[in-house]
């Protein structure tokens, strides 16, 4: 039996960060960035008003104010996209809109509220100090600057200035594409109805919703029945396109365990018990020329669910170019809200229900049971030291509905 942390270590050395591709900006959100990338352009481009209102020298309305308004002339409209470069006398202004280019000369902006809203002239009565209400050029982004580093991670945020600063392609470490195959003879499609005897294939639905919420490209292949050679020719058809490998059941000691037949005499996957619950029994190893990641996690539907959270989501973000900075990875602190057993020498994933920073299991623990892992909210990591948790113990605690996509 070994520790958690030796098979987490063991993934960890073997999983590189993906080579950098070339992306468009709307396909690199989730991404991380793999060079720095500075402004071709400065932000805002021109000097532009901040209101709707009126561009004004703010020397000609010294004094102004609501009961003694200053009345200027207005010689010109500006609106939003005007591209003619303008010029305000002094003692004159000119009716301006948000995001529309300052006239030259002006020096502050005059919001409609504060005046009369004329039209071929306007009574202002505020005295603007200088720049109030004005977006000089280049204050946000400077032309060639770096504006985001190599590792950022791309959200709406960082595309939008990407796009802003004239930048529509970037060099990001790709999402990895990650192919599900489950295996069984008892397994039916999604959709149909089992007979006696058989189960929906749910493992598959789950780990591709799981590699999608860890901002991985998943691809779901059906169930693939319990035999050597249909398992070999999918996993060959299947190492084409993918950055890594995931296989549900068929790792136990079972006399028709098929993944554990077949891929013990091809590249290094190497069978292990692991000390946790649920999730004992693990595997992993890299296959093919291209040294493809296999994880080959337990049929037991929770457990394959545990098993993902602990081993495969590190070792994706590592390939994404998002290694953790602790493990565990994302974890959070949390209260027993009351006692339960846990079995002594093993690491134990009790699911949970939250209540504020209080946890306490959610219903049954088995690692067959859907729908009590439906029900939580979070995995409790009990320590293999401990036998027994008592309420008001301090746990780490993994949300089970977080997504890393930014
Ligand atoms: N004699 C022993 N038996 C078992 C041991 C052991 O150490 N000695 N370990 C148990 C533990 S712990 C686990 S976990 C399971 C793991 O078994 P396998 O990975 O070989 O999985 P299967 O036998 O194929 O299936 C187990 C269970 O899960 C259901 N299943 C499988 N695939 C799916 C799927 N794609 N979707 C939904 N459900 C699935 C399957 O019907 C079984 O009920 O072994 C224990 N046994
Ligand atoms: O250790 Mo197995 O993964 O519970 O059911």
């Amino acid at each position: 039996m070994i520790s958690v942390e030796e098979h987490l270590g063991r993934i960890l050395q073997a999983v590189r960060q993906l080579p950098p591709t070339e992306s468009g900006l709307l396909e690199a959100q989730g991404c991380v960035l793999a060079e720095d990338v500075t402004a071709s352009v400065q932000l805002p481009g021109f000097t532009n008003s901040a209101m709707d209102g009126y561009a004004v020298h703010a020397a000609d309305l010294e004094g102004a104010s609501e009961d003694d308004p200053v009345v200027l002339p207005v010689v010109a409209d500006i609106a939003a996209g005007n591209t003619n470069a303008l010029t305000l006398a002094p003692g004159q202004t000119m009716r301006i809109m948000t995001g529309a280019p300052l006239p030259q000369g002006a020096d502050a902006v005059v919001p409609v509220e504060l005046t009369d809203g004329g039209v071929a002239k306007v009574a202002l009565h505020a005295a603007p100090a200088v720049g109030q209400h004005v977006r000089e050029a280049g204050e946000d982004v400077r032309a060639g600057e770096v504006i985001l580093r190599a590792g950022a991670l791309l959200g709406p945020g960082q595309v939008a200035l990407l796009a802003a600063a004239g930048t529509a392609r970037v060099r990001v470490v790709p999402k990895p594409r990650v192919v599900v195959l489950s295996t069984g003879d008892e397994l039916v499609e999604p959709g149909r109805e089992p007979g006696f005897g058989q189960v929906v294939d749910s493992n598959s639905v789950m780990l591709v919703a799981a590699a999608r919420a860890v901002g991985a490209t998943p691809h779901r292949v059906g169930g693939v029945p319990d035999d050597a050679r249909q398992l070999t020719e999918a996993l060959e058809a299947q190492l084409q396109r993918a950055d890594a490998i995931i296989t549900t059941g068929g790792v136990s000691m079972g006399a028709f365990d098929t993944v554990k037949e077949v891929l013990s005499k091809v590249g290094t996957v190497q069978f292990d018990k692991v000390a946790m619950r649920p999730g004992m029994p693990q595997g992993f190893g890299v296959l093919g020329a291209a040294q493809v990641p296999v994880f080959t996690l337990p049929g037991n539907p929770v457990s394959a669910l545990v098993s993902f959270h602990v081993f495969v989501a590190p070792a994706l973000r590592a390939m994404a170019g998002r290694p953790e900075k602790a493990w565990p990875p994302g974890f959070v602190p949390a209260t027993a809200a009351a006692s339960w057993p846990s079995v002594e020498g093993k690491m134990e994933f009790t699911r949970v229900v939250l209540d504020g920073d209080r946890v306490r299991p959610a219903g049954g623990q088995g690692s067959h049971m859907l729908g009590a892992l439906a029900a939580a909210d979070a995995l409790a990591v009990v320590p293999p030291e401990m036998a027994r948790v008592e309420e008001g113990d301090e746990l780490l605690c993994l949300p089970l509905l977080g997504t890393d996509a930014p």
